[in-house]
């Protein structure tokens, strides 16, 4: 099915293939979990007919099934296969590749096929996969259940004292017991750490004083969530404090801005205009927000170029941030969800600031 509507884009597009590599544009068009970091040549084959064939290490032999599929073997030459299956297809010249396939991979079909001209799948995958039907909509709420959950639990556990790092594994762990797995490593940025919002973490000590920030995420049978809460550990400073309010209050502001027929830009607009005024706007150095779905950033990206019309069943994360050099700095996040022309959250954990 999903498979079919590749194809008529495809055919819409004067595109003659396409060639998946695993990630999650693979599992969303064949529902088979292929490990993305394998070095062993694994396409799926696609034509604009509909007819589809799956190239991979005879290590799958197990996994693969029910699909029309040639098995290679190590040793053996992947890429002639390939170049058997494409011709069979009828691929060649403008065909569609992945976006995260391996260079090497790319360089190896180049090789094999002088015709080859290559075009990213994305601009016709994020199609198909930034409005999520009902069943993707329930996967994602669980997930964003896990999240919330594991805040909940965060705040009985005595993290004065811990290192980054020792409370990153522990929520890690959590997530892991509780879901599938992390939709990335969890981001734990206590005090200064606190400046840079994709800081990893590191060996310092979680102490009063300082605001620490969350940053995780779970999966639930494919599908993402991504939250962040800022906790303080005893009364922060003023300006901690002060910051913590305005972000709150962009969070809200763009959420309540989200409709159904505006752009994504307006929604990024809406945050960055509150945080701007309280005048901030210069602490405040990402995008509002990003798509979420099989993978942790996707489209529709919510920034201050984000052109994409907002549609019900797109999901996106609204999440500023102030970040202060030196000092630290607050982000919250929810995962939303375009419902009835509104935005509904899927993450609900309380953004009121919580002082452990
Ligand atoms: C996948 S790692 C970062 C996860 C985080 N929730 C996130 O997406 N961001 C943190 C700062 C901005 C935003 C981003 O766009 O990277």
């Amino acid at each position: 099915m999903r498979i079919e509507k590749l194809a008529a884009l495809m055919e819409e597009k004067g595109f003659s293939g396409a060639l998946v590599s695993p990630g999650a544009n693979f599992y969303y068009l064949t529902g088979l979990h292929i490990h993305e970091a394998g070095e062993r040549l694994t396409v799926l084959a696609v034509n604009p007919d509909g007819e589809y064939h799956i190239l991979a290490p005879s290590l799958y032999q197990n996994v693969i099934k029910d699909f029309p599929v040639t098995f290679w073997r190590d040793g053996e030459n992947p890429y002639s296969k390939l170049g058997t299956i494409m011709k069979e297809l009828g691929i060649g010249g403008k065909v569609l590749v992945e976006n995260t396939m391996r260079a090497d991979w790319l360089i190896g079909i180049f090789h094999s096929d002088n015709r080859f001209d290559p075009y990213p799948l994305n601009v016709l995958m994020r199609e198909l996969r930034m409005r999520k039907d009902k069943e993707e909509l329930k996967l994602m709420q669980k997930a964003a259940e896990v999240a919330d959950r594991v805040f909940e639990e965060i705040l009985s556990w005595d993290i004065v004292g811990m290192t980054e790092k020792e409370l990153a594994l522990k929520i890690e762990l959590r997530i892991r017991e509780l879901s599938d797995g992390i939709s990335f490593q969890p981001i734990v940025a206590s005090g200064e750490n606190g400046a840079n919002p994709h800081h990893e973490p590191g060996n310092r000590k979680i102490r009063k004083g300082d605001m620490v920030i969350l940053d995780y995420g779970a999966r639930w049978k494919g599908y993402c969530s991504d939250i962040t809460r800022t906790v303080a550990i005893g009364k922060p400073d003023e300006k901690l404090l002060e910051i913590y309010r305005i972000v709150k209050e962009a969070q809200e502001d763009a959420f309540q801005s989200v409709r159904e027929g505006i752009k994504a830009k307006e929604v990024d607009r809406a945050a960055r205009e509150t945080i701007s005024k309280a005048g901030y706007g210069e602490y405040f150095t990402h995008r509002t927000g990003h798509g979420l779905g099989l993978d942790v950033h996707e489209e529709p990206y919510i920034g201050p170029d984000g052109e994409v019309v907002l549609k019900n069943g797109m999901t996106f994360t609204i999440e500023p941030g102030i970040y202060l050099p030196g000092l630290g700095g607050v982000r919250i996040e929810d995962d939303v969800a375009v419902i009835n022309g509104r935005g509904k959250r899927l993450t609900r954990a309380d953004r009121e600031l919580v002082i452990l």
